[in-house]
C-alpha cells in the first residue's frame, strides 16, 4: 500500500507538562435536538487523550464537525443534493410556464398563484435542505454538544473555547492544567482549514509543542489541522487510534492470514472499481454484492428488470471479471435477488434467480441461496475485509442479507479469523445488527479507509514523523 504505517509513535513522545494538539474526529450524528445518536467517534478518541492526560500532558483537542443527517429515501447525501438540484431545475422551469399561463384570462388565477408560491417555497427548503456545511460560524455545528459526552467518558470537566485560533483560545491554553482538556471550535468554521492554508497551519501549530493525529476519520484530507500543521509543530505522531486502523487497514491487508477475502457490495460499482482493482491484486475470493452486481450481470447478458445498472460501465464489469480469471481470483456473485416491484420499505417482493429479473422488478438484496453459498465460502477463509451493504438494508424487507453476511464474520470472529469492516454503510449495518464488538476491526472512517484500501497515500498519514 502507498501509505507509510510506520509512522511515530506517541509512546516514545515526551509529554509531561507539554502542550498537545490532538487532531480527533469527533465528526458525529447529531439529532434536531443536538443529541449525539452515535457516539462511536468519541469513544474512539478516548484512549489516546486519556494517556496524554495520564502522562501529564495538556490537551488541546481540535476536529471538525460537518453531519449531514441521511435523507433515508436516497442512497446517499450526494444522491439528494443532486435531486435537490434538479427539483430546483425543474420548479424554475414550472414557476416560469406559470408565470406566462398566469397571464391568460383561461385559468384559475387564484390557483396559479398557489401553485407558484408553493413551488417557490419547497424549492427554498429543498435548496436549504441539500447545502448542509457549515461557511463560517454556523452554531448548528458547535462542537457545544459533545462537551458533556466527553467530559464523562474522560472522566474530568473539558473546557471549550469559542475558537479554534486567537488571543482568547491563547489563553485558555495557557491555563490548561497537567493532564487538563481544553476543546477547540469547529476547525471549518475557518475557510483556511479546508484551504491547508500555511498561515493558518502555523497559527495552530503555536498553540502546541506536540502534534497528534488521531483523526484516521480525516487523514484522506489534507487540511491545515491534519496535514499543514505538522510541517510546523513537531514532534508529530499517531494516536492509538489512527495506529490501530493502519495496523488492520493496511498491516492486515497487505500480510493476511490466507485464504484472504473481501466482500464489496454498496450502490455502485463505479464508487468501488479502485478498492475492487486493488483488492483483486490481493484476495483469494471476492464476493460482489449490494446494487454493483446488477452492471455484472448485464455485462453477462442477464435480464435486469429495473434494478440499478450503469451502462456505462458494463465493459468495466466485463474487465474486472476477466481480471479476476487471470489473478485466479476465486470470484463470487449472488446466484438467487430479492425483487422489488418499487424502491420503498412496503414494496411487494420475491426471491427470483438472478439470471431471471423481470421486467418492472429491481434487485433490492441477495437472495438466501447466494446467503448460504457466500456463508459456506467465507468458513474456509482465515482474513475478511468487508465494505459495502449486500442490499439496501435501510429498508428491513431487504436487509436479510446483509444481516446474514454480519452474523456470519461475527461468528467467524469469534473462530480466530480477522474481520476488518472498512468504514461507511458497512459500518452502520453491523452497528444496525449489535454485532459491532464481535468484529476484529471497525473502521472510523468511511472515505478514508476506501482510500486506504485503493493504496492511495492518505496526507494525515504522510505528514507525520517516521518512526
Ligand atoms: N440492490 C441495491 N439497489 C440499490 N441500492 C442498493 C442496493 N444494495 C445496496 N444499496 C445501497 O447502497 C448504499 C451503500 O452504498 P455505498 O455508499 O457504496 O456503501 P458504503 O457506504 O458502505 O461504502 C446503501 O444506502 C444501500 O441502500
Ligand atoms: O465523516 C467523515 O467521513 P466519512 O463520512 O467518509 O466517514 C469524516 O469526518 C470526514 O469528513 P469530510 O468528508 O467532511 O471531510
Amino acid at each position: 500500500m502507498a501509505t507509510k504505517k510506520s509512522v511515530s509513535s506517541l509512546k516514545e513522545t515526551d509529554l509531561k507538562g507539554k502542550r498537545v494538539f490532538v487532531r480527533v474526529d469527533l465528526n458525529v450524528p447529531l439529532d434536531d435536538n443536538f443529541n449525539i445518536t452515535d457516539d462511536t467517534r468519541i469513544r474512539a478518541a478516548v484512549p489516546t487523550i486519556k494517556y496524554l492526560m495520564g502522562h501529564g500532558g495538556r490537551v488541546i483537542l481540535c476536529s471538525h464537525l460537518v453531519y449531514a443527517r441521511r435523507i433515508p429515501d436516497f442512497h446517499s447525501y450526494k444522491d439528494f443534493t443532486l435531486f435537490g438540484l434538479k427539483y430546483v431545475f425543474d420548479c424554475a422551469v414550472l414557476i416560469t410556464d406559470l408565470d406566462f399561463y398566469a397571464d391568460s384570462d383561461d385559468v384559475n388565477k387564484e390557483n396559479v398563484a398557489l401553485i407558484i408560491d408553493f413551488s417557490r417555497m419547497f424549492t427554498m427548503v429543498l435548496f436549504t435542505c441539500s447545502s448542509g456545511r457549515p461557511k463560517g460560524v454556523t452554531p448548528k455545528y458547535s462542537l457545544k454538544p459533545l462537551v458533556p459526552r466527553l467530559s464523562e467518558l474522560l472522566g474530568i470537566e473539558v473546557k471549550m473555547a469559542n475558537d479554534c485560533i486567537g488571543e482568547e483560545v491563547e489563553k485558555l491554553v495557557a491555563e490548561i492544567p497537567g493532564g487538563g482538556v481544553l476543546l477547540l471550535e469547529n476547525v471549518r468554521f475557518h475557510k483556511e482549514e479546508e484551504k491547508n492554508d500555511p498561515e493558518f497551519a502555523k497559527k495552530l501549530a503555536s498553540l502546541a509543542e506536540v502534534y497528534v493525529n488521531d483523526a484516521f476519520g480525516t487523514a484522506h484530507r489534507a487540511h491545515a489541522s491534519t496535514e499543514g500543521v505538522a510541517k510546523y509543530l513537531k514532534p508529530a505522531v499517531a494516536g492509538f487510534l489512527m495506529q490501530k486502523e493502519l495496523d488492520y487497514l493496511v498491516g492486515a491487508v497487505a500480510n493476511p492470514k490466507k485464504p484472504f477475502a473481501a466482500i464489496v457490495g454498496g450502490s455502485k460499482v463505479s464508487s468501488k472499481i479502485g478498492v475492487i482493482e486493488s483488492l483483486l491484486e490481493k484476495v483469494d475470493l471476492l464476493f460482489l454484492g449490494g446494487g454493483m452486481i446488477f452492471t455484472f450481470y448485464k455485462a453477462q447478458g442477464y435480464s435486469v428488470g429495473s434494478s440499478l445498472v450503469e451502462e456505462d460501465k458494463l465493459d468495466l464489469a466485463t474487465s474486472l471479471m476477466e481480471k479476476a480469471t487471470v489473478k485466479g481470483v476465486k470470484l463470487l456473485l449472488p446466484t438467487d435477488v430479492v425483487v422489488a416491484d418499487k424502491f420503498a420499505p412496503d414494496a411487494n417482493s420475491k426471491v427470483v434467480p438472478a439470471s431471471e429479473i423481470a421486467d418492472g422488478w429491481m434487485g433490492l438484496d441477495i437472495g438466501p441461496d447466494s446467503i448460504k453459498t457466500f456463508s459456506e465460502a467465507l468458513d474456509t477463509t482465515k482474513t475478511i475485509i468487508w465494505n459495502g451493504p449486500m442490499g439496501v438494508f435501510e429498508f428491513e424487507k431487504f436487509a436479510a442479507g446483509t444481516e446474514a453476511i454480519a452474523m456470519k464474520l461475527a461468528e467467524l470472529s469469534g473462530k480466530g479469523v480477522t474481520t476488518i469492516i472498512g468504514g461507511g454503510d458497512s459500518v452502520a449495518a453491523v452497528e444496525k445488527a449489535g454485532l459491532a464488538d464481535k468484529m476484529s476491526h471497525i473502521s472510523t472512517g468511511g472515505g478514508a479507509s476506501l482510500e486506504l484500501l485503493e493504496g492511495k497515500p492518505l496526507p494525515g498519514v504522510l505528514a507525520l514523523d517516521d518512526a
